[in-house]
């Protein structure tokens, strides 16, 4: 496959070296400082995927500009999700695909499916208060991670004691806290934690490395062209 890569960063170019190792072809690179070229320099004629990491303030601006050049984009900038809906009906109106996962680690979308049906025996069995921690490197734009909010979402979804998130120590019962901590270069680590009177029970996931991100993002890109509509990791790994 011919990819557009769109942000030369961190998940850029570890997304290029595995690309590289399947057996694709980086057609084009649009980066802010590392590339010259423009989304509108590219058309389905020259790639068949775009693969968008880049900033919360950029994603939407280069998500909507490949739907408009017919351009299949696979997103994995987070941060930006006030503007998802609008993305989403774009992608409608052009009859354009668009895929999206704050993370595309196998792994972590394992966890997102366990994280559910852990808050729903939790809820079901009752006497467990639930909060969450992420950690990431310095460098971490956005608070927090799009991977927490994910799995905040699927805890109040099935933890009815829950109706709300705070990025702070909960105030209130009913809130879920979400503590965000940035350390040194640190990959990317999510944990829930279940503590009742007697005992503690956690849900982990620590990324190692970025190459499970960069794999499941090129799994995305190699699987969305020829597919019109907005799709994320349960369509792709059938969970
Ligand atoms: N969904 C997932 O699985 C994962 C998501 N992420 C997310 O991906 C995003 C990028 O992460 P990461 O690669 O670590 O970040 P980096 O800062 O290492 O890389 C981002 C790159 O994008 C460039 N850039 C910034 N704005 C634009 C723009 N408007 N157009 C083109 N390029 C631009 C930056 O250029 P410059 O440095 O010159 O500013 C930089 O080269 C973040 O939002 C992060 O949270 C990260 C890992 C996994
Ligand atoms: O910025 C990062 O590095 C990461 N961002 C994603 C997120 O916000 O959840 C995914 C992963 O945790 C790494």
């Amino acid at each position: 496959m011919n990819i557009l890569l769109i942000g030369y960063g961190k998940m850029g170019q570890t997304i290029a070296a595995l690309a590289a190792q399947r057996g694709h072809t980086i057609a084009g690179i649009v980066d802010l400082h590392a590339s010259q070229s423009n989304i509108t320099d590219f058309t389905p004629a020259t790639v068949d995927v775009a693969i968008e990491f880049t900033h919360p303030d950029s994603a939407f601006g280069n998500v909507t500009a490949c739907l408009r050049q017919g351009i299949p984009v696979v997103c994995g900038s987070t941060g930006w999700l006030h503007h998802f809906e609008e993305a989403r009906a774009l992608a409608k109106e052009l009859g354009g695909s668009m895929f999206y996962a704050s993370n595309y680690s196998v792994g972590v979308n394992l966890f997102f499916h366990f994280n559910e049906y852990i808050a729903a025996k939790m809820a079901q069995f009752g006497g467990y208060d639930v909060a969450m921690r992420e950690i990431h490197h310095t460098q971490k734009i956005d608070q927090p991670s799009g991977t927490a909010l994910t799995a905040a979402e699927g805890i109040l979804r099935n933890f009815p004691a829950k109706t709300s998130w705070r990025n702070a120590p909960a105030e209130v019962p009913t809130e879920l806290a979400v503590i965000s901590e940035r350390t040194g270069d640190a990959v990317g680590t999510h944990i829930v934690t279940y503590t009742s009177d007697v005992d503690t029970l956690e849900l982990s996931h620590a990324a190692h490395s970025r190459e499970g991100f960069a794999l499941g993002a090129l799994l995305a890109a190699e699987w969305l062209p020829g597919r019109p509509g907005v799709f994320g990791m349960k369509e792709l790994l059938g969970l």
